[in-house]
């Protein structure tokens, strides 16, 4: 084995720069089928990827004929070991291609489901049943779209699911991981982030309880008592989302605390003042610019795609942020629409963007977050700042702003609908998938596993009968498109601790709720030396960067919301806010 350390570096550097050429080749062929689902971009992406994974494994295979545990340099050390973890990429070709078909078809099965009402007028997921989800207060057109979404993707991807899971795990075993979700779980570098992630759960149930039961109380005000089941959940298509994770688009007529005071929901002042996508997405730069941090590049604003085509191409509408890893192209696909729920997207996505912005020049390999959960959460430590009252007044959104007690409950109720209402949510999708990929969950129990903890941890019922012949899983984009999701739930926690210290940073001195670092450069210099160091650090030494601490620790989350969750537990006092951990087993069939 070769144990000059000079040699490894020059193999290093003549591998980074090739890497580039194939990585650059295979995300623009996605690109291109991600933004115009036909079969031939299908084909080209496969093909590409199949490219891009020969050249992983022939590096894999150079890089284990040097020594490169025994090195003494960290940084060289590191790159090796993220350049020897390949990933799929160990399969043989005929089952990798297998596996890239399928995720190519769960992709486009889900992208371009269609539910059409019986004259014939069709809708998308986007923007069309999200807008009958967050708009309609109709128990029965809920249901109609709900339902139907449900049996226009996820019940169509049962058996092709199945297939990706087995060849998924023949995968992650090859790299020596017992399955897939031990893979996915190693990008934390954690030998407990299981154990982790449930004390967090658990630190912050109290208060997701007592807010479930303020909401329920007002949609039972809404609906009727008998729509409701008697083991205590709400049924899933009330919440004003498709999947009930955030709960905001219920506040302005049935959840706002206090009716005589402004209303902090301003998608109907984006809509009054005749907001683009391409506005949002100029306020939202400008934000980051702000802080001193970097402009989107001209390639960004010219390739990007922000509305959803209307030349009939099917495209992925589901918001991603895309690093063509050759330091110029970096761009986002989102299908805008104006609303304040798609204002935040929009910052959430520029999140991504600028990590990619800040460790552009690292090698290939360190071109990552520090781990998941920090690159979900750069865009909403923005968006923390841009949705106070105070901000959106100063951007022209809002026009008055009362500061009273009040006031103050009606702003953290509308944030809590959001972020505390998504907890469980991102808590439990990879508890169903961590399940199925160690065969603790079969394909028959998919659709009974994934409604048994939606009813113990959010809470959640179906509001008819499900059965195996459902794949509820597949109806939320993650699932077919693969895309783990304990990182929003890392996010959702880690995002608060950012906040609480570049509010310090920015000398914000009142409540963290109010708080908002828009225009410090200090704070922005801060978050900066953390994004700058990429995936080269562990997550501690990051984290440290930012916060000086290096753990994960839900006190800033509960810091923010302190006010509303007293608030709450005297809306609450005397009621039984608990509800039973199984679903109800008396539903209707629809
Ligand atoms: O899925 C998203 C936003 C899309 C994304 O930015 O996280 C996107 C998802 C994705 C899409 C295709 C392939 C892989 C991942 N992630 C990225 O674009 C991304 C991921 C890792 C690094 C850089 C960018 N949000 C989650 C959770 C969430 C987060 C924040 C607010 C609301 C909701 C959801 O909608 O359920
Ligand atoms: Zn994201």
């Amino acid at each position: 084995l070769i144990t000059d350390e000079n040699e490894a570096w020059a193999f290093v550097n003549r591998v980074n720069d090739e890497s580039q050429e194939v990585y650059f080749k295979s995300i623009q062929a996605s690109w291109n089928y991600n933004t115009n689902l036909t079969d031939h971009n299908s084909q080209l992406s496969v093909e590409a990827k199949l490219v891009e994974a020969a050249f992983e494994k022939e590096v894999a295979a150079n890089a284990s004929r040097f020594n490169w545990t025994a090195f003494q340099n960290e940084t060289l050390k590191r790159i090796f070991k993220k350049a020897s973890d390949i990933g799929s990429a160990s399969l043989p070709e005929d089952r990798l291609t297998k596996l890239k078909v399928i995720e190519s078809e769960l992709e486009r099965l889900y992208s371009s489901a269609q539910l059409c009402d019986d004259d014939s007028t069709c809708n998308n997921l986007d923007p069309g049943l999200t807008r009958i989800l967050a708009e309609s207060r109709d128990y029965d057109k809920l249901l109609w779209a709900w339902f139907g979404w449900r049996n226009v993707s996820g019940r169509k991807m049962r058996n092709l699911y199945k297939e990706f899971v087995n060849i998924s795990n023949e995968a992650a075993r090859a790299n020596g991981y017992a399955d897939t979700g031990e893979y996915w779980r190693s990008w934390y570098d954690m030998d407990n982030l299981r154990e982790e992630c449930q004390k967090l759960y658990e630190q912050l149930k109290p208060l997701y309880l007592n807010l479930h039961a303020y909401v329920k109380r007002k949609l039972i005000d809404k609906y009727g008592e008998d729509k409701f089941p008697s083991t205590g959940q709400i049924p899933a298509h009330l919440l004003g989302n498709m999947w009930a994770q955030s709960w905001g688009n219920l506040y302005s007529d049935l959840l706002q605390p206090f009716k005589n005071k402004p209303s902090v929901d301003v998608t109907e002042a984006l809509k009054e003042q005749n907001y683009t996508a391409q506005k949002m997405f100029e306020v939202s730069e400008e934000f980051f610019t702000s802080l001193g941090l970097i402009p989107m590049p001209e390639e960004f604003w010219n390739h990007s795609m922000i509305v959803k085509p209307d030349d009939g191409r099917d495209v992925v509408c589901h918001a991603s942020a895309w690093d063509f890893l050759n330091q110029k192209d970096f761009r986002i696909k989102q299908c805008t629409d104006i609303t304040m729920s798609d204002l935040i997207t929009t910052h959430h996505e520029m999140g991504h963007i600028q990590y990619y912005l800040q460790y552009k020049n690292l090698p290939v390999v360190f071109r990552r977050g520090a781990n998941p959960g920090f690159h979900e959460a750069v865009g909403d430590v923005m968006s923390l700042s841009v949705s106070t009252p105070k901000h959106l007044k100063e951007i022209g959104l809002l026009e008055e702003v009362v500061d009273d007690e009040e006031s103050d409950i009606n702003f953290l109720l509308s944030q809590a609908l959001k972020k505390i209402a998504f907890l469980p949510f991102g808590y439990l999708i990879d508890q169903w998938r961590w399940s199925v990929f160690n065969g603790e969950t079969s394909p028959e129990d998919y659709n009974k596993k994934w409604w048994d903890l939606r009813c113990k941890y959010q809470g959640v019922s179906p509001p008819v009968q499900r059965t195996e012949d459902d794949f509820d899983p597949g109806a939320k984009y993650h699932i077919p498109g693969n895309t783990p999701y304990i990182r929003y739930f890392v996010s959702y926690v880690i995002q608060f601790q950012f906040h609480q210290a570049l509010c310090e940073a920015a000398n914000q001195t009142g409540p963290l709720y109010k708080c908002d670092i828009y225009n410090s450069h200090v704070a922005g210099n801060k978050l900066s030396d953390m994004l700058s160091l990429g995936s080269s650090k562990p997550w501690a030494v990051a984290m440290e960067k930012v916060t000086g601490n290096t753990t994960m620790d839900a006190g800033a989350i509960i810091e923010y919301f302190q006010p509303l969750i007293t608030w709450l537990e005297k809306q609450n006092e005397g009621m039984d806010i608990q509800w039973d951990e199984a679903c109800p087993t008396d539903l209707p069939v629809y």
